[in-house]
């Protein structure tokens, strides 16, 4: 549906050019919601807005449901845009227009007549459930209601693509809540593809089935999310990750120093997580029968990402130097994360 290829936006800037994409691809398919994240300046607003060129990229193609957008002259590009609605972290909503003409808008833009607009705008207002805000402003409506206005009126034309720039950055948690299920439900009912970009993992475990992780320009790692929560391979996903699945090391790790080689008397420690099927099965019973270990659970959490059981445990295996690398290829080998924290002696653990 959407086919960003080798994109690059080069800013000026007052101290030199401002190089805010450097060579970015993805793919993004029909009927899916695709996650950006990054943090603050690393790229996200200039990309999602080269997907309507909003930012014309300096170099790459755009193109969307088989249309090429980044050769289009503006005219085109203007027919080629209803295709593509997009909501904003701030609204930007019309101040002096009720919610109903708000809606309304691009349709008049488009020069519909009064039937056919009333036609389309009732079960957009019934479909976002502001039927009974019609005909108030939006500085009667709460920062939630604002958004459904958004979506209402970004779905007014009836468009393929649904861009959303950090949509619910500015809600509080509940309603942020809220609208990321209005989100789902119009992707599932509507066949609606759906971008977003975010700097929120939350909000990417919540409702994308793909992501893409960008830094300084640049996209550092995408997947399916179960497969990037399972195994990040960036210290910058697993940071994302990190502010919403609790991986710090328990205290009793804490000034422990831990070894990349196995030392004399050391044991392993291991991060290991389970997704899906895989939680379920028995490994570290498994485990201490093939590989002649001793299995401690030092630390255990489960947690669901859209509805797929996902589990972390960190556990020490203790036995011989050969045993311990059995241990770990047995536990490579299986359809597991597998992160060794390192080797620690004996003595060192707080519970030793
Ligand atoms: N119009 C512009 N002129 C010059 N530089 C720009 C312009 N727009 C963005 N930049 C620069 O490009 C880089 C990427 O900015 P962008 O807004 O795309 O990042 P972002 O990930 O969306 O950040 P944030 O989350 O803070 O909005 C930044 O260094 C920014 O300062």
């Amino acid at each position: 549906m959407i086919n960003l290829s080798g994109i690059v936006k080069t800013y000026p800037g007052s101290s030199g050019p401002v190089h805010a994409l450097k060579g970015v691809s993805i793919q993004v398919n029909s009927g899916e919601i695709f996650g950006v994240i990054g943090k603050s300046g690393a790229g996200k607003s200039t990309l999602i807005r080269c997907i309507n060129m909003l930012e014309k990229p300096t170099v790459g193609t755009v193109v969307v449901d088989g249309q090429e957008l980044s050769s289009m002259s503006e005219r085109d590009l203007r027919d080629a845009r209803k295709k593509i609605g997009m909501i904003f972290q701030h609204f930007n909503l019309l101040s002096s227009r009720t919610v109903y003409d708000n809606i309304a808008f691009p349709l008049e833009l488009v020069g519909w007549d009064k039937k056919k607009i009333e036609d389309a705008v009732l079960p957009l207002l019934d479909l976002v459930g502001l039927s009974d805000k019609r005909n108030q402003y939006p500085s009667q409506l709460s920062g939630g209601q604002k958004q459904r206005v958004g979506i209402a009126r970004a779905l007014a034309s009836r468009p393929k693509v649904l861009l959303c720039d950090e949509a619910t950055s500015a809600l509080d948690p509940q309603t942020t809540q809220s609208i990321l299920e209005l989100l789902k439900d119009i992707n599932k009912r509507l066949g609606l593809t759906i971008v977003l970009i975010t700097h929120e993992m939350q909000v990417i475990k919540q409702i994308c089935d793909r992501v893409a992780v960008i830094e300084n320009g640049v996209i550092i790692e995408q997947g399916p999310v179960i497969d990037l929560f399972a195994k990040p391979e960036t210290t910058t996903t697993r940071e994302f990750i990190r502010t919403i699945i609790n991986y710090d090391l328990p205290d009793i790790f804490k000034d422990t120093a831990f070894s990349p080689v196995p030392l004399t008397d050391s044991h392993l420690i291991v991060r290991v997580s389970f997704l899906g099927k895989a939680a379920k099965e028995p490994i570290i019973a498994s485990l201490i029968r093939h590989c002649n270990v001793d299995v401690s659970i030092l630390f255990g959490n489960i947690d669901h990402i859209q509805n797929i059981p996902f589990g972390t445990l960190i556990i020490e295996v203790t036995g011989d130097t050969t045993s311990m690398q059995s241990a770990l290829n047995y536990l490579e080998a299986r359809e597991l994360g597998v992160e060794v924290i390192g080797y620690v002696k004996r003595d060192a653990l707080a519970i030793s």
